[in-house]
């Protein structure tokens, strides 16, 4: 049962990005994200500075590739796609231990290179053809929201940092080329789902920093917290941020990795949403070790984290063997 009497925090990020930003207000809204990232796992943040035009035409140009014919998505199929980029069919993915298959559709796209690099994580990205949607209705705003969310992931990462008493600037030691993958849902409605399937089942997320945009109005994210789940209100012009249990493991448990799912109760209306997952540089270790912080030493790299979390939660696909989900060719966000 969903709990109505606790909410998410609400912060407002002003007095840390604008302008006219102080040492003092800086400290105060990294104080407030180190303390709810501690308590949630999650916080909803305004003045993020993603534009409410960028996100309205995100959302615009999701519900318009979702609504190309199937087989055309069906071409762009990230099962068929080595790094991992393009159009995920619902029942797709599946979680080890879920009941059901997710109700989602899902598009993908990430940090663009021009050749596919082993194991998987950075490639070229997979646009619809311009005569199937012009660009300036997918690709332009989807990549220019793709940049401003890079952005935003950027910032918190920031914040969290400075919340374990470190100075912002670590963060270059492990992004120097990041893996931040996007991902844009459509999630059917309620009628249109099977009983007992979620849109997205309880998971958590992976890796570093989530920033999720939901449409507003268009409820159906629940984070768990003590046992309860808690409703999270899709309202206009917030982001939800949260912390992936890469974020947990590094910072030695001062910050939480929720679980968290999505049911889309309306009867008949879809529900768009896009997350950004922003984790790190692939070879990346701990940087918060070695005296500097509260996390653990481990050889684990951004790289094997991944790889891993993919084979053990995310990564067993309709149709797929077991043997090539053990040889880590199939992964999904
Ligand atoms: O669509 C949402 O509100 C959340 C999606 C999510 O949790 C995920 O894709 O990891
Ligand atoms: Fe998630």
């Amino acid at each position: 049962m969903a709990s109505t009497d606790i909410v998410l925090p609400l912060i407002d990020l002003a007095p840390y990005l604008s302008p006219d930003a102080t040492p003092e207000s800086k400290a105060t809204v990294v104080a407030q994200v180190r303390a709810a990232v501690g308590e949630f796992g999650f916080f909803q943040a305004i003045n993020h500075g993603i534009p409410l035009a960028s996100q309205h035409a995100l959302i615009e140009a999701i519900r318009t590739l979702m609504k190309i014919p199937k087989e055309e998505k069906l071409a762009m199929s990230f099962l068929k796609n080595p790094s991992r980029r393009g159009y995920e069919g619902s029942g797709d993915t599946f979680r080890t231990g879920d009941k059901m298959h997710d109700a989602k559709e899902a598009f993908y796209i990430g940090r663009p290179s021009e050749k596919v690099e082993p194991p998987g994580f950075h490639g070229p990205n997979v646009w619809p053809s311009p005569d199937l949607v012009p660009e300036s209705e997918f690709r332009d705003p989807v990549w220019s929201y793709y940049q401003q969310t890079n952005a935003l992931g950027r910032d918190i990462w920031q914040l969290l940092i400075q919340g374990l008493g470190h100075p912002g600037d670590l963060l270059s030691q492990f992004t120097k080329k990041p893996v931040v993958m996007m991902k844009m849902i459509r999630y059917p409605p309620f009628s249109s789902t099977l009983p007992g399937q979620f849109g997205v089942g309880a998971h958590t997320d992976f890796g570093g920093v989530t920033v999720l945009l939901q449409e507003a109005g268009r409820d159906g994210l629940e984070v768990e917290y003590k046992g309860e789940w808690i409703p999270v209100p899709a309202l206009e012009n917030v982001m939800v941020i949260n912390a992936g249990d890469m974020i947990a493991s590094w910072s030695g448990g001062v910050y939480k990795s929720a679980k968290h799912r999505v049911i889309n109760k309306a009867e008949d209306t879809e529900r768009i949403s896009c997350a950004t997952f922003w984790h790190g540089d692939l070879d990346a270790t701990n940087p918060f070790v070695d005296g500097k912080g509260e996390g653990k030493a481990g050889d684990e790299t951004v790289a094997d984290l991944l790889v891993k979390r993919f084979r053990s939660q995310f990564s067993l696909m309709r149709g797929k063997k077991t043997e090539e989900v053990a040889r880590g060719e199939v992964f999904a966000h």
